[in-house]
């Protein structure tokens, strides 16, 4: 049976939630002070008292008459005598005449008759007479009664979210308890057979249940409130049980089993509860499968089971108003057709301002979002996405640092540990870190690429690119070979060569410094990539490569020594590569730039390093 969605869009959808929204955050209930923070007041807040509630002093010494101190200077002190003293909290029925004063505290009460106070530092007591070394003109040193609120005063209006400063305010005038509207409560229940909570231990099969606590903890920070219901089998009694003990909230947000599968239930199981289904599928990407239902008042809203589609859509119905900025977007990008497309990005900032990347591994992982600045909008009838001004919707402030973009390695994590310096990573390859040095956006990109004719790294690659105002600094040495499992039981290159037929490869991205080297080998063994099996299956990182290996997707791989090491593969070295930094010149005298050179000198890496490592080796 061929099921499809009959698709609503995204307006469509934001209007049938709002509906819901508005009647539930109409309702009022009442907190006391420590736990107003973040709340929205549903009633404008007058004082009834003043603040303060009495004249009083603001520094610790003498209450005085001002006119008494007219004639004092440091070389003619007016000698007053003192006729009691008064602390904060005491009410004490004391008046003061010309030539008098009172010993005060700050805060302390003015006794009637005074109009001024000198700090102590300018007095010198002497039995129950003190010596004022300075003039004081009226109301110096004094804090008003109801100066800092008036009663009768509107401190606070209707829908304030109440900050830290306001709950002081409410304190400050004896408001013990405000009028809010109630906290929204939500109800999450994830679904999934092969989902297992992060306190155990990982079974082979399961995965850690990700999506109940990005949730839980995106509610907390909107300053709503959660429960959470467990984790559902794809069960449908279980998954009904849940949703039934969850409807003790206000809205319920189920992930997982929203798509036309077999283990597919939430439709079902909202109808068997009584309840309806106002969407099942949104002009939307990632989260097209979404589910937003109905169980008598309660909102029951299916969210897709992965974790970047799931969370997106809870952004983009539940989240708040992000701040935008506009950014360059210097890469080509085909968007999904027919669905308004959120894509996540990186910023990365540049003296004519951001570029925004985009992030592309797809919505089943989670670090398509955690990784993100923000996301663009993609309307739904534009295809391509290329060299153009966009607006970035920011997740929150975008971190800026070195913007290091190139080939990936751990090296890097590394020397900016050691330099204790935040950068933004972005791995583009080798060749892609040349191109970003050249369009100006990169200030540091790792490269490691090999030329043929001359058997040398990097620099004839920065000739017939013609990077200009660079500069290259010789970075270390990485082994770079062949890993495998142990049965295999090869002990040289030549025995790979030999049995190169019979091997399932995994290859790198194409751009990459290990590609270049693996295409090298080939080539040198007079071997038609044709002929190797796997060679067009493609893995982005070093360990990527060594996990499927390890996971027996691919017998063999080529990538660095210290990773194979790390996954305990069997490691055969084909050949040393330079792996340099090239660095913007007019970013090489920067401070973190200059931190960095000097981290790479001194950190411990798991390579080697040459004489002349962070030595300038080429200069455009
Ligand atoms: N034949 C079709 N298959 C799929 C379609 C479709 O239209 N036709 N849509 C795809 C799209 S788009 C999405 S999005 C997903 C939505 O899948 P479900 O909502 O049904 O979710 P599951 O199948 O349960 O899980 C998908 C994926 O996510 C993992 N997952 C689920 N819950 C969690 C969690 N709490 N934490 C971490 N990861 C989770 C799950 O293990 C799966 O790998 O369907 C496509 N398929
Ligand atoms: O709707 Mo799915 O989230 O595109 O991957």
């Amino acid at each position: 049976m061929v099921r499809y969605l009959t698709l609503h869009s995204i307006e469509e959808v934001k209007s049938i939630i709002n509906e819901h929204l508005e009647k539930l955050k109409n309702e009022v209930e009442e907190v006391d002070l420590f736990n107003a923070v973040g709340r929205v007041l549903t009633e404008d807040i007058f004082s009834n008292v003043d603040v303060p509630p009495y004249d009083r002093a603001k520094m610790d010494g003498y209450a005085v008459k001002a006119e008494d101190t007219y004639e004092a200077d440091e070389d003619n002190p007016v000698e007053l005598k003192i006729i009691g003293s008064l602390k904060a909290g005491e009410v004490k029925d004391l008046e003061i005449n010309n030539g008098e004063c009172v010993e005060i505290a700050t805060g302390a009460m003015i006794p009637k008759g005074a109009n001024a106070v000198v700090m102590v530092e300018y007095t010198e007591r002497e039995g129950d007479k003190v010596k004022i070394y300075k003039a004081v003109p009226p109301m110096e040193n004094i804090q008003f009664t109801g100066s800092d609120i008036m009663a009768g005063e509107l401190v606070l209006r209707k829908n304030t979210k109440l900050t830290p400063r306001d709950v002081g305010v409410l304190a400050a005038i004896g408001k013990s308890r405000v009028k809010v509207y109630k906290k929204l409560k939500f109800g999450i229940i994830s679904t999934g057979n092969e989902l297992i909570s992060p306190e155990e231990p990982l079974e082979f099969g399961k995965i850690y249940d990700i999506n109940s606590y990005a949730l839980a903890s995106y509610i907390k920070n909107l300053g709503y409130d959660f429960e959470f219901f467990g984790i559902a089998k794809d069960d449908k009694e279980d998954l009904k049980e849940k949703i039934k003990k969850a409807l003790k909230c206000d809205i319920i947000l189920l992930s997982g089993g929203t798509s036309a599968g077999v283990g597919d239930l939430t439709e079902t199981a909202i109808k068997e509860l009584g309840g309806e289904i106002l969407v099942h599928g949104i002009k939307i990407k990632p989260g097209k499968p979404t589910i937003v239902g109905k169980i008598k008042d309660k909102l029951v809203v299916g969210l897709p089971g992965y974790p970047t589609s799931c969370l997106t859509i809870f952004d983009v119905f539940f989240g708040d108003e992000k701040n935008v900025v506009k950014a360059m977007f210097p890469q080509r990008y085909i968007s999904a057709k027919g669905r308004v497309e959120y894509l996540p990005v990186i910023l990365v900032k540049h003296k004519n301002g951001y570029s925004a990347y985009p992030i592309t591994k797809g919505s089943g992982a989670i670090t398509s979002l955690s990784e993100a600045d923000g996301y663009i909008v993609i309307e739904e009838n534009k295809e391509i996405l290329e060299n153009e001004e966009v607006e970035v919707h920011l997740f929150g402030d975008v971190k800026v640092g070195l913007n290091i973009i190139g080939s990936h390695c751990i090296g890097v994590d590394i020397i900016l540990k050691e330099a204790k310096l935040l950068a933004k990573t972005i791995n583009v390859g080798s060749l892609g870190g040349l191109l970003e040095i050249k369009r100006g956006e990169a200030d540091i990109a790792g490269i490691h690429l090999l030329d043929e004719k001359t058997n040398t790294y990097n620099i004839p690659f920065l000739e017939r690119y013609m990077v200009k105002d660079a500069l290259l600094i010789r970075g270390y040495i990485r082994e770079q070979g062949f890993m495998f499992r142990k049965e295999l039981e090869f002990n040289s290159i030549e025995d790979i060569v030999k049995n190169i037929y019979n091997l399932e490869f995994i290859n790198r991205n194409k751009g990459s410094g290990t590609r270049i080297l693996f295409d090298k080998f080939l080539k040198d063994n007079k071997i038609n990539p044709k002929d190797i099996k796997g060679y067009n299956i493609e893995a982005k990182t070093h360990s990527a490569v060594a996990a499927a290996v390890v996971m027996k997707k691919a017998d063999i791989g080529l990538g660095i020594r210290n990773v194979a090491e790390q996954y305990g593969l069997e490691f055969i070295p084909l050949a040393d590569e330079h792996y340099d930094f090239l660095i913007r010149k007019e970013r090489f005298n920067d401070e973190d730039v200059q931190k960095f050179i000097d981290a790479l000198k001194k950190a411990k890496l798991p390579f080697k390093k040459p004489e002349n490592c962070g030595d300038v080796i080429w200069e455009s």
